[in-house]
């Protein structure tokens, strides 16, 4: 069996890795050895050698001193070296400064700041450390403080990201809660959390930094004579690249060398510690029953530990599991805001930036999604969006568009593509598919393009498909017209379905199973059919007791749920709907509970109803 350990070690074996190794090594041996063995020799002027080309004496000829070129570049290597480190070092700290603010300003400072953040990723990074450079001063100090700067936004915003991954974990939220000062949960809890990916990023910014450096130098902005880095000597053999093009070849290999190096040891840095932490993510998760250790194999969709987290402590969704077997229709039903959407999303690898993302399983038909290549995950994944009009794109012939699936998927020709296009519009019951195809969306109502939108999912062979309130913006007619199509294209290819909607009404109809989401967890799972006589949660029964039906009367305004629910950012330790939940006790405000077993095939979440 393949360990994480024998993953680690392939990672080291990889050509990338050792070329990678070899070439920093040698780089911090010249570092350390290049001025004292051939400091005089770059110092030593010959004025019977000047502006030489190359020759068995001076391979990389001589300057305007008549110095040895060659010494001259093995010599810069440690100037070199030395300003890229300290550069990189200065772009660090002011990155994660600035990316680790928002975790402790009050909301509006942290939103500005990270916008501000998102403006400096969007500025051209040479431009800023050009003009910092001028700013500070020419010369070494202008030019590494320019790096310096320009390396800083990238820093903030891994920072930031991974500083909202850290902060929706419950012990940040039960820290908080217990009134932990903010610059206490950031230094104690969130940055030791996300030490490890920083100090991989600095591995790889070493060479950016290498590069940007020799950039500056060459552009006169940075080291000046009589001192020399590999840029300077650039800039001087460049004025003699015509005559003597071997004399800025030299500083020019030491310059891409270095960088390539640095740059293939900081990937494969970051590779080893992916794998390490993909298997540390696993196995050190406290005690879970031992037949959730191992991979569903019944299920064709299996999420597990699932959590999207935003900058600023906004967790929408966290800790998420869920499974679907072959054929199955699960709703997945809550309030506006509960997480849903995002849950499909992380599902479908389509969070937005800048949310994070972490799972401890999330297997589609049998594999680990993230083995999966875009191809692979756009054939077994269908997504089914609430406005038809966003997945399609107006400028093109819906016949088209779901034969592009097919040519970049499948690998078909574009006739086949075509054909199948046309055959999978009449099989969600498009009428006249053939004219149909050579529209633009306008030119379809909304239940038809909904139908263009499902038929192209079936392009490829869904395994699952996942249908975002997929009838939200149809009318009632319609809206019956497109679920009972879903439950036929479930029924006819054996895919399981994500049905998600926030009217329990719809889900209970439609589905076999449904999954009560509130504030980003599941509160509650159970059949279908035992909603209206089963439900046990207070969340879900205050669901179904808020739908009106024929005894309901009209006059009054329907019954809705007091209070409303927490913002992401704002949930506590304890149960999430105690505030508003007639049972609560002191118990679940402080205390939240997990899913336990409530019936058959029903789980609940609540201190409460446990029997
Ligand atoms: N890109 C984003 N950045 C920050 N927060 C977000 C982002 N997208 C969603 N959220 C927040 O996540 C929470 C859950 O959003 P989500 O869209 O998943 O809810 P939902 O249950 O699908 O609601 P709805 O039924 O209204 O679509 C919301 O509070 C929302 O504000």
């Amino acid at each position: 069996m393949r360990t994480d350990s024998d993953a680690r070690d392939s990672v080291w074996r990889s050509p990338s890795a050792i070329i990678g190794g070899v070439i920093v090594a040698l780089m911090a041996v010249l570092a350390v050895v290049g001025p004292l063995i051939w400091g005089a020799t770059a110092e030593r002027v010959d004025a019977a050698a000047i502006l030489q080309g190359s020759s068995a004496a001076h391979p990389l000829g001589t300057d305007n001193l008549g110095r040895d070129l060659l010494a001259r570049v093995l010599v810069a290597g440690r100037y070199s070296l030395s300003l890229a480190l300290v550069a990189t070092l200065i772009g660090a700290a002011l990155g994660i400064l600035l990316g680790a603010l928002p975790s402790v300003l009050p909301r509006r400072a942290a939103r500005f700041v990270t916008g501000a953040v998102h403006a400096l990723v969007a500025f051209p990074g040479l431009l800023l450390a050009m003009f910092t450079a001028v700013v500070a001063g020419l010369g070494a100090r202008g030019a590494v403080l320019g790096i310096g700067v320009a390396i800083a936004p990238g820093f903030a915003r891994l920072t930031q990201t991974l500083a909202a991954s850290v902060a929706g974990s419950d012990y940040v939220a039960a820290a908080r809660m217990l009134g932990v000062p903010r610059r206490r949960v950031l230094t104690r809890h969130i940055l030791p959390n996300i030490a490890e990916p920083l100090i991989l990023n600095l591995a790889q910014s070493l060479g950016g930094a290498l590069l940007g450096l020799a950039g500056m130098s060459f552009l006169g902005l940075g080291v000046q004579p009589p001192d020399f880095d590999w840029g300077r000597l650039l800039f001087d053999g460049f004025a003699r690249i015509y005559v003597d093009p071997e004399v800025a070849l030299g500083p020019a290999a030491a310059v891409a060398l270095a960088g390539i190096g640095f740059n293939l040891l900081g990937d494969t840095l970051a590779r080893a510690a992916a794998r390490s932490s993909a298997g540390r993510h696993q196995t050190d998760r406290p005690g879970p029953p031992p037949a959730e250790d191992e991979p569903d194999q019944d299920a064709v969709l299996e999420v597990r530990d699932l959590t999207v987290s935003f900058p600023g402590g906004s967790t929408p969704v966290r800790g998420l599991s869920l499974t679907l077997a072959p054929g199955e229709i699960v709703g997945l039903v809550g309030e506006s805001g509960s997480g849903k959407s995002l849950t499909a999303a992380a599902i479908g690898g389509l969070v937005p930036y800048p949310g994070a993302v972490t799972y401890a399983r999330l297997r589609l038909a049998g594999a680990d999604v993230a083995d999966l290549t875009d191809k692979e995950l756009g054939t077994a994944l269908a997504m089914v969006f609430q406005d038809p009009m966003a997945s399609l794109n107006p400028a093109l012939r819906v016949g088209g568009q779901l034969a592009e699936v097919a040519v970049v998927h499948q690998g078909a020709s574009r006739a086949d593509a075509r054909r199948r296009a046309v055959d999978r519009l009449g099989h969600v019951r498009l009428p006249d598919p053939e004219r149909h195809a050579g529209q633009h969306p306008h030119e379809l109502s909304g239940g038809m393009r909904q139908r263009a939108v499902i038929a192209m999912g079936l392009m490829g062979t869904p395994r699952v498909v996942i249908a975002d309130e997929p009838t939200t913006a149809l009318d009632v007619t319609v809206q019956r017209q497109i679920l009972r199509l879903l439950r036929e294209v479930v029924t006819e290819t054996g895919a399981a379905l994500l049905f998600i909607s926030h009217d329990i009404a719809v889900v209970g109809e439609l589905c076999d199973r449904v999954v009560v989401m509130y504030a980003g967890r599941v509160v509650e799972e159970l059949p279908a059919d035992r909603l209206a006589a089963g439900a046990a949660h207070p969340y879900t029964r205050a669901l179904i007791a808020s739908l009106p039906d024929l005894d309901t009367d009209r006059s009054r305004p329907l019954a809705g749920i007091p209070g409303t629910q927490p913002a992401p950012a704002r949930v506590g330790p304890g149960c999430a709907f105690a505030p508003r939940c007639v049972l609560a006790t002191a118990r679940c405000h402080g205390e939240r509970p997990e899913l336990v077993v409530h019936g058959p095939r029903q789980r609940v979440a609540c201190w409460e109803v446990t029997p």
